[in-house]
């Protein structure tokens, strides 16, 4: 089932069982899920044939980076299980997200194909630690200029970046935001966040929500404070 909701809660879950009975408590009318490493390395491939099997579109945020023909072969396998999206790291380089996006074409495979810029949980001195001294916003938009000339259909970023990536890269393209914190939510290990209305309102197109749904003692009154906030409730 294809919602039009923008919301894409995290199943950061150390088991399959934990997973599903989240997913149980979630309607694929309302909400996408997202499938990550933890959860995957884990249960495998089986997770997102439980998840499709309930009607849910699912994002394999498994974030590839590597050299082009592995990456290429990954996509691949991933697009084949039918996922809805799927994404490689953009400081893979322009070959490898051209491998991957070849590949998808070259085998009549739809899944969406995005490219992660800087990790939400980083901010400038991380960047700096890692040989970056470009400023942060400024590398977030290089990454998603070559994203987008490299064939990707969006990219993950923080909503702090969206508003510039619209006007750079059209609001056709894809600003997949993690780092979502309703005023109620701890930010954790996030470092560049917003709220679920304040993103919206950006330019971010699909709003990644992990545990201030599914660590919420109460997990589906915060999904539906969320809801609410983004309906202007
Ligand atoms: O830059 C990124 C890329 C991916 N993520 C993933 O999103 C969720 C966020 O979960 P929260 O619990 O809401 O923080 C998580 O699965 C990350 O792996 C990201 O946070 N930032």
């Amino acid at each position: 089932m294809s919602t039009a909701s923008p919301l894409i809660i995290a199943l950061d879950y150390a088991s399959l069982d934990a997973a599903l009975c989240m997913a149980d408590r979630l309607d694929p009318a309302r909400c996408r899920l997202k499938v990550g490493k933890e959860l995957f390395t884990r249960s495998g491939p089986e997770v997102l044939d439980a998840l499709h099997g309930r009607g849910f579109e699912v994002f394999l945020d498994l974030k590839f980076h590597d050299i082009p023909t592995t990456v290429a072969g990954a996509i691949q396998a991933a697009a084949e299980q039918g996922v809805w999206m799927v994404n490689v790291h953009a400081s893979g380089g322009r070959r490898m997200m051209e491998a991957a996006r070849e590949r998808l074409e070259r085998q009549g495979l739809e899944t969406r194909l995005i490219a992660v810029t800087v990790l939400t949980s980083m901010q400038g001195e991380d960047l700096v630690e890692v040989g970056i001294e470009a400023p942060l916003a400024e590398q977030v938009e290089r990454l998603a200029m070559l994203a987008r000339d490299s064939g990707m259909d969006g990219v993950v970023c923080s909503a702090h970046e969206a508003s510039r990536l619209d006007e750079l890269c059209g609001k056709e393209f894809l600003k997949v935001t993690p780092g979502i914190r309703p005023s109620f939510a701890m930010a954790g290990d996030q470092r560049r966040v917003m709220t679920a209305a304040q993103a919206v309102t950006a330019g971010s197109t699909h709003l990644v929500v992990g545990r201030p749904v599914t660590q919420a003692e109460e997990p589906m009154a915060a999904l539906a404070a969320i809801e609410s906030e983004l309906s202007g409730g």
